[in-house]
């Protein structure tokens, strides 16, 4: 049929996690559609390497006048009874909280860091003169996109002339088993009534070639090996458009009893309110923030913040020194902090890739710095791997589907005599409904659970972290392991209650990431190496060397003085570790000592959950032999074992006693 030339073909393109202009397939694909379609690129280096693969190849059947760019808050993910038009109406949707432990599914940070990607794009496509502009909704995305369908579908044939078709979808794929639904939920919308759908390949990966997940190893050595040298794997980045089809002439507001605000401040008051509801999020004693601790992940959301946030790690040397400073725990740049970024969408990977491919091959920002013009070095080799553990998590999600959120996880027990797995090999784990076959009394195991988020466990590294990340949406890589090791091994607490912790907080919430992370570390992962204990006391020695990330996030340990000029137990550093032991778990300072810093009393110094008897100087106990060190993606450092057999010849500390959780 041959529509009149002025009657608007509107594309509908649902945002998920691809909140960026740049290296987006969509906005690259629906700016062919635009009315002059002259997009040019920008000059910088890294943005201007055209394509030339299968998504450039494409060809649709359809042409749009007109491209209607939506995000949607899943009022399922996302708490959206802040946007209610009236405060005497009520959601028609249930609180979005998490299943077990019932948290809010994204708590402040993150929503904060989403808003801000929302508008910076905003108002980056309205910066492009050419009216396009991006339009925020609430609910449960079906609905959402049946609303606006329903919206622009004529009912009379005066509206048949004046009105506009919606006659395309287009969305990016996402893994997870609630995005996937969300997908199928809106193809069979688009497929009633005839219009193209689409999913588009999400590009924030860093290779991702695999089509068949049979063929994803489930070990991430053997994937990375498939894939090296890993720096000549990433495709080309998609150009910048400069134009798009504008938005229709009319936009379906959004639907009742909500309302969306129209600044930006307006969104993240939107977004918090119900959140701030309770700021103590159910915690007896919620962590409070110490005086003069800065902040380690200060940063905005959005795709300009990504990319300033790349040029200072290119241009200030940090890429470049990644290796030697990653395990850090405390300031801006002893890691990338792109997490945030990459799983928003805010930015790919393979723009990371190729800036640093400019800095190596001395083309792009970072003159003077060294490594300029020399090639891959450590850093970004390191960098690189990395962000191929990203790839295979967010593939293990594709892979395993919900079984990333089982708490048996996605190992594959033998078969019992009869059907199905035989579970009586699997761990048993505490839970709060009682149900993990642990024999725990459900309210200590809640209590114990409370204090671990509340970091009043008494490890002071599990603390520290556990306040930082409350605090600030942010803890480093090291953290987490000992965190969800904890929680996992010492307090043999279900794991998925961490997760779901982590999925409220963290700002780099990503759903394979976090959950294939929990579950590595949990032991019912894709760690080879099963059954492996991070030690807080020994990785507090090993990376908070001096204690001063404990004496940031846990302010009342500050008066614990450690002599840096005194007897050094061996390790040649100065430092007393005798004393940074009563820093690492309180409970074994002096009488005297918790009685004059006001220690006495707190219950995490008193009843710690764990006591974990350590003891410093060589030879005492240990066994030196360096068996079993870990390997890999220096996860090392860590014990294995019952009778955690020293892993490294360099560790002068030795365990001499097993722990217990004593709850
Ligand atoms: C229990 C636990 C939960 C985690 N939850 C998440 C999560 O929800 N989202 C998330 O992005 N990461 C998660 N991680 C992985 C890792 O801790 C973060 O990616 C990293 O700390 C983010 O900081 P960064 O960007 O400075 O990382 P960098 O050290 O600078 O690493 C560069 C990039 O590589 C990727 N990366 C690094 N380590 C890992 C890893 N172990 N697994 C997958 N990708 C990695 C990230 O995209 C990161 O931005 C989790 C780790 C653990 C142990």
């Amino acid at each position: 049929m041959i529509r009149p030339a002025t009657r608007p073909r509107i594309l509908l393109y649902i945002l998920r996690r691809d909140i960026r202009l740049s290296d987006n397939p969509i906005f690259h694909h629906a700016s062919l559609f635009a009315p002059t379609n002259n997009n040019t690129t920008t000059s910088k280096p890294s943005e201007s390497r055209d394509r030339e693969d299968s998504v450039l190849s494409d060809r649709f059947s359809q042409d749009y006048t007109h491209l209607l760019p939506v995000y949607i808050f899943p009022a399922n993910q996302v708490e959206v009874s802040g946007f209610l038009r009236n405060s005497s109406d009520s959601s028609p949707y249930p609180e979005a909280r998490s299943q077990l432990a019932k948290v809010w599914r994204t708590g402040p940070h993150r929503a904060k860091f989403i808003a801000d990607g929302l508008w910076n794009l905003k108002e980056t496509l309205e910066g492009l003169s050419c009216g396009s502009s991006l339009e925020v909704r609430v609910g449960l995305v079906a609905e959402v996109v049946e609303h606006i369908l329903d919206w622009y579908a004529p009912e009379t044939d005066e509206e048949k002339d004046q009105g506009a078709d919606v006659a395309g979808i287009w969305l990016t794929a996402d893994e997870g088993t609630e995005e996937r639904k969300q997908e199928d939920e809106v193809r069979t919308l688009a497929e009633q009534r005839g219009m193209e759908f689409k999913v588009w390949k999400n590009e924030t990966y860093y290779v991702d070639d695999k089509d068949k997940m049979s063929d994803l190893p489930n070990v991430y050595t053997t994937f990375r090996k498939q894939l090296e040298p890993l720096r000549s794997r990433p495709r080309q980045i998609l150009p910048t458009p400069t134009e798009l089809p504008p938005l229709p002439p009319s936009v379906p507001p959004q639907k009742e009893p909500f309302e969306i605000p129209s600044t930006l401040g307006g969104l993240k008051e939107a977004l918090l309110a119900p959140l701030e509801k309770d700021l103590t999020f159910g915690l007896p004693f919620p962590p409070r923030w110490p005086e003069s601790t800065p902040n380690a992940f200060p940063f905005n959301g959005g795709e300009k913040a990504a990319q300033d946030r790349l040029s200072h790690l290119i241009s200030g040397g940090a890429m470049s020194s990644y290796k030697a400073t990653r395990n850090g725990m405390l300031g801006l740049d002893f890691s990338t902090k792109l997490s945030a970024y990459l799983n928003l969408g805010h930015l790919t990977a393979r723009q990371v890739h190729w800036a640093m491919v400019d800095f190596e091959k001395g083309e792009g920002p970072g003159k003077g710095v060294q490594g300029y013009g020399k090639g891959e070095n450590e850093g970004t080799a390191a960098v690189r791997f990395e962000l191929l553990w990203r790839d295979y998590m967010t593939l293990c999600q594709r892979k395993f589907g919900s079984r990333m959120y089982q708490i048996h996880g996605i190992r594959d027990y033998p078969k019992s005599k009869g059907k199905g797995q035989d579970l009586s090999y699997s761990k048993r784990w505490r839970c709060i409904d009682g149900a993990g076959g642990a024999g725990d009394d459900p309210l200590k195991t809640l209590d114990a659970f409370t204090r671990f988020r509340s970091g009043r466990t008494g490890a002071g590294l599990i603390d520290a972290s556990n306040r930082e990340l409350f605090l600030t949406g942010y803890t480093s890589n090291r953290a987490r392991q000992n965190v969800a090791s904890f929680l996992s091994s010492h307090l043999g607490i279900d794991w998925r209650l961490g997760a779901e912790w982590y999925e409220f907080l963290l700002i780099d919430y990503d759903v394979g990431n976090n959950w294939g992370n929990w579950q590595y570390v949990a032991g019912v992962g894709n760690d080879p190496r099963q059954g492996r204990v991070f030690n807080p006391v020994k990785q507090a020695l090993d990376y908070d060397k001096e204690g001063e990330y404990i004496k940031a996030w846990v302010p009342e340990l500050r008066g614990v003085t450690i002599n840096k000029d005194g007897p050094s137990s061996g390790q040649g550093s100065g430092i007393d570790q005798q004393r940074l032991m009563g820093l690492y778990q309180a409970w074994r300072l002096s009488e005297w000592e918790k009685e004059q810093l006001g220690l006495k009393g707190l219950e995490w110094v008193d009843n710690p959950l764990v006591r974990i008897n350590f003891t410093v100087g060589r030879g005492r106990g240990g066994d030196n032999s360096g068996r079993g060190r870990g390997k890999g993606r220096g996860r090392g450092g860590n014990w294995r074992g019952k009778d955690f057999r020293r892993m490294g010849n360099e560790d002068k500390v030795a365990r001499t006693q097993s722990t217990d959780a004593e709850f």
